[in-house]
């Protein structure tokens, strides 16, 4: 490894050039709404340009007015809807999250004379992808007594009266659900409780302090609160009990004000605890700073310029739901393990839905998107069953994971779920290792729980004569991590043989398969794989987010076929095949995939849709310029991606040999240090580059696709894509390493020209990315002309080697793309002449051996030069 810093010049050299992007002096908020808000009264104008701050501007350059006409119109929409909200009466503040203008939080006050007044009330509105054709999603942030909220803050509407808009259901909560009393015997009961109290507590500070006042549990108990919900109860409650602490609440603190200890008075004329409770729910101040109190509407570039430099894009993706909701059915050990070791308190409102599938026992194919917490959410059930029967020495769960990082991120998550609980063995085998201390190991005794990679698991069931064999033969659980890719062409045959030795029919075994994409291919697959009373489970977040209610479901029956939970999408595996398979014949006899030549798997149909399959706090944009440019634009991304503080980026490429290459031009030419992760590194590089981006910040990471699924780097900033992915589902899974857990993220795909028909595949599939325009600065431009002239250009013969092995695989790569790009494989060599000479700045087109070309049918194409 260079000594060098990352993206730091290197100054010994005056010949060098430095790569260190400029950043703005300090204290100057570049990416504050305030400069959004400047820019968006330009917004449809081509020259908002102008508006954008200094540094913004050097950066980006606004979109073409095609680009923007949709965002603007709906970002108009949002505008006038908030500026209404605004002025309506009782409306205290209208907030807008940083980052993302459909996330709104309206402070509404309590009408005089009600139990209510005085109070101030945070409401939560999200304007959802169907708006304005559906109303926003509304909820109360603020904890209320009210016999129409329930105790999370969901409120019960009415059908609510045309036409749609915003203000209507902010009426609502304002007249009729703050504006008039609960029900006389809540009130009753509430005030009841209050002069016991009262009486109780003596002094006056105990009146109006509501954490002295109530207990949880009494607070529980008048308002019906279920034993089961009552954890979450207690800690949407805590906030108030430690009220001079800061705490979050689903994304908001609440804070102790010198006017908390104000009361004020209901129509009784005694003092509420109703309106104390609430009053001072404000958001988090770490995050509100930059909080504009009016709308600021976003195009896309200060969409990007936000993102880049926001502390937070998005809601949090957490229920109110503690993991002791299901304490029913997962065991004390697992449950403090997921609490003290692992840190998580609440589950992701896709572990709501998650978790409560899985633990029924039944196979299952489960969809839930990148970052939403699946992988605690197979291990779970795993350790369950292993530690219900307790079989010494005896394999009881056998987890498949596409990649050798991946099997170690679920190793070690996996030994921090088994803390407590010494029985559990978990223990790894995958390729890279030494097989001989596996076998070692296995001698001893098997662990309960066996994390592998396809190819090493088959290395062992042919070298161990039967044992592991048997093992298997008395399987417990199966899981299918990434089930998509296991499934499809290049792991297939080696799941197909393991499954052999698995009795997949077994009432005893339960097969999970997890996965965010769920691709066509798979149907027939997991069809002949998973036993026909199992279930699909589409664990889609917007459709618990506001509900929750299948945390009513009783203890054995907390999904069945009869009964399914009301919000979850949940089905018996044979009808959703089926569905899945209907919607992809009717897609076709729509000709709505007729525009371009598919291959055989036709990625259009899929049970559910793409487009929400992208975590809501990724902001997507695709960068386009000429090929020779790629290189330049690359490093132009680099430079603004990594102007943020603590930035973390990914950049994707389609091989290994792109990898490499890349990294070794970076270095040489860019002199910027980036870490190096493909297979063709050996297993204690990979190990050593995926620890140091897992714990280090201001990293670049250049990558192939082996880190595009399930790896877990916390807090990466951006992803770029550099050139065509293989597929959408690709796309997705490289997206979502970035904006995982409560951070955004910003994803760019770059494509040159002829790739960008890509964009249609992803609009195909509802994914509408919008284009960023980043021009090439002073600096990549000097560049290009010395590449275009060979001059000066540092090549060393690494760099060259590199660049010839990448040629070929760049060849490999589009040649099995033709069918998609719509053109044949002589045009692709004509690009691949383009590519060697003004991409790579080789001196002349490379030459391949002969069986190589033989191999990707391009001998005898003019262009190829044969070795001789
Ligand atoms: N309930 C929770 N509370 C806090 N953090 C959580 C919770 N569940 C999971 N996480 C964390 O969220 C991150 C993403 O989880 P995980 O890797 O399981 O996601 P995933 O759905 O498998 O994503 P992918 O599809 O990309 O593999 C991890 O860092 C994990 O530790």
């Amino acid at each position: 490894m260079s000594s060098r810093q990352n993206y730091k010049s290197n100054n010994a050299n005056p010949n060098k050039r430095t790569s260190r992007p400029k950043k703005p002096p300090r204290g100057e908020k570049k990416g504050s709404l305030s400069n959004s808000k400047k820019n968006s009264n330009n917004s449809n104008n081509p020259n908002s340009r102008q508006t954008l701050s200094p540094q913004a501007a050097s950066f980006v350059t606004p979109l073409t007015q095609s680009d923007i006409d949709l965002n603007t119109l709906r970002s108009q929409l949002r505008s006038s809807e908030i500026s209404n909200l605004s002025s309506l009466p009782q409306i205290l503040s209208v907030n807008v999250c940083k980052g993302n203008d459909r996330y709104i939080i309206v402070q509404i006050t309590g009408s005089p004379d009600t139990p209510y007044a005085g109070g101030k009330y945070d409401v939560e509105v999200f304007f959802g992808k169907d708006y304005p054709k559906v109303f926003p999603q509304c909820r109360l942030a603020t904890k209320i007594v009210h016999q129409s909220v329930s105790p999370v803050g969901v409120i019960t509407f009415p059908p609510l009266p045309s036409p749609i808009s915003a203000s209507t259901p902010i009426k609502y909560i304002r007249d009729v659900i703050l504006g008039t009393n609960p029900s006389p015997e809540l009130i009753e009961r509430a005030e009841e409780c209050n002069k016991k109290n009262a009486i109780e507590n003596t002094t006056p500070q105990d009146m109006t302090d509501p954490a002295l006042n109530y207990s949880p549990r009494r607070v529980s108990s008048i308002l019906g609160i279920k034993e089961t919900d009552f954890e979450d109860y207690k800690i949407f409650y805590q906030p108030i009990l430690t009220s001079t602490k800061k705490e979050r609440v689903k994304g908001f603190v609440t804070m102790s004000s010198p006017s908390s200890s104000s009361s004020s008075t209901s129509k009784s004329g005694s003092t509420s605890i109703l309106s104390k409770w609430s009053k001072n729910a404000t958001l988090d101040p770490s995050a509100s700073e930059s909080v504009p109190s009016q709308f600021a509407p976003q195009n896309p570039v200060d969409a990007l310029w936000s993102t880049l430099h926001s502390k937070r894009s998005a809601p949090l993706n957490y229920s109110s739901h503690s993991f002791m909701t299901l304490s029913h059915a997962i065991s004390s050990p697992t449950l403090s393990a997921v609490r003290k070791t692992m840190g998580f308190k609440k589950m992701t409102l896709e572990q709501c839905q998650m978790l409560p599938a899985v633990l029924e026992g039944k196979d299952i194919l489960v969809r839930s998107n990148t970052g939403t917490g699946k992988t605690i959410s197979f291990l779970i059930p795993c350790i369950e069953r292993a530690s219900e029967l307790r079989r010494q020495s005896q394999v009881s769960a056998l987890i498949i994971s596409p990649t050798r990082e991946l099997a170690s991120q679920t190793a070690e998550m996996a030994n921090q779920l088994v803390v407590f609980n010494t029985d559990i063995i978990i223990d790894i085998f995958m390729g890279g290792k030494n097989i001989n201390s596996e076998v070692a190991r296995c001698e001893k005794g098997y662990p309960t729980i066996l994390i592998v990679t396809p190819g090493r698991m088959l290395d062992h069931l042919e070298r161990d004569e039967g044992k592991l064999e048997q093992q298997l033969a008395n399987l417990n659980t199966l899981v299918l991590d990434e089930s998509d890719q296991l499934l499809a062409a290049g792991f297939l045959p080696s799941i197909e043989t393991i499954i052999q030795y698995i009795p997949m029919t077994s009432p005893d075994l339960q097969t999970m398969m997890f996965t965010a994409t769920v691709p066509p291919s798979l149907h027939e697959v997991v069809s002949s794989t998973l036993k026909p009373d199992g279930y699909f489970l589409d664990a889609d977040e917007s459709k618990t987010k506001w509900g929750l209610s299948q945390f009513n479901i009783e203890k054995n029956v907390m999904l069945n076929s009869k009964s399914p939970a009301p919000l979850t999408k949940i089905e018996p595996i044979t009808n959703a095949m089926k569905r899945a398979a209907q919607i992809a014949a009717s897609r076709t006899s729509l000709g709505l995939d007729s525009t371009r030549e598919k291959p055989a798997t036709n990625p259009s149909a899929t049970i559910a849709n793409f487009k929400d399959m992208v975590g809501t706090s990724i902001v997507q944009h695709y960068v386009s310029c000429d090929i020779s440019s790629q290189a330049l634009m690359l490093k132009r991304l680099l430079s603004l991606s990594c102007a943020r503080k603590d930035y973390k980026v990914i950049v994707f490429f389609q091989t290994a040999r792109a990898t490499a290459y890349f990294v070794s031009l970076m270095s040489e030419v860019h002199f910027i240090d980036v870490l190096e992760m493909h297979s063709r590194k050996s297993q204690p590089h990979r190990a050593h580059v995926s620890h140091k981006f897992k714990t280090e910040y201001d990293q670049v990471l250049f990558t192939s696709d082996v880190s595009a699924r399930g790896v877990d780097y916390p807090n990466v900033t951006c992803c770029i894509q550099f050139g065509l992915p293989q597929n959408v589902e690709n796309y997705i899974h490289r997206c979502g390493r970035s904006g995982r857990g409560i951070q955004g993220g910003l994803s760019i795909v770059l494509l040159s020209e002829f790739e960008r028909f890509f964009l249609e595949e992803l609009e195909e599939q509802g994914i509408e990315v919008p284009r960023l325009e980043v021009e090439l600065g002073g600096e990549e431009e000097e560049i290009i002309k010395k590449l275009k002239g060979r001059m000066d250009v540092p090549k060393s013969k690494e760099l060259l080697n590199r660049a010839k092995l990448h040629y070929q695989a760049w060849i490999g790569y589009y040649c099995s793309h033709t069918k998609r790009l719509g053109i044949e494989k002589e045009d692709i060599v004509n690009k691949s002449i383009v590519h060697a000479l003004e991409v790579l700045g080789l001196d002349e087109v490379p030459a391949i051996k002969k069986s190589t070309a033989e191999k990707m049918a391009v001998d005898g194409i003019p262009g190829i030069r044969i070795e001789m």
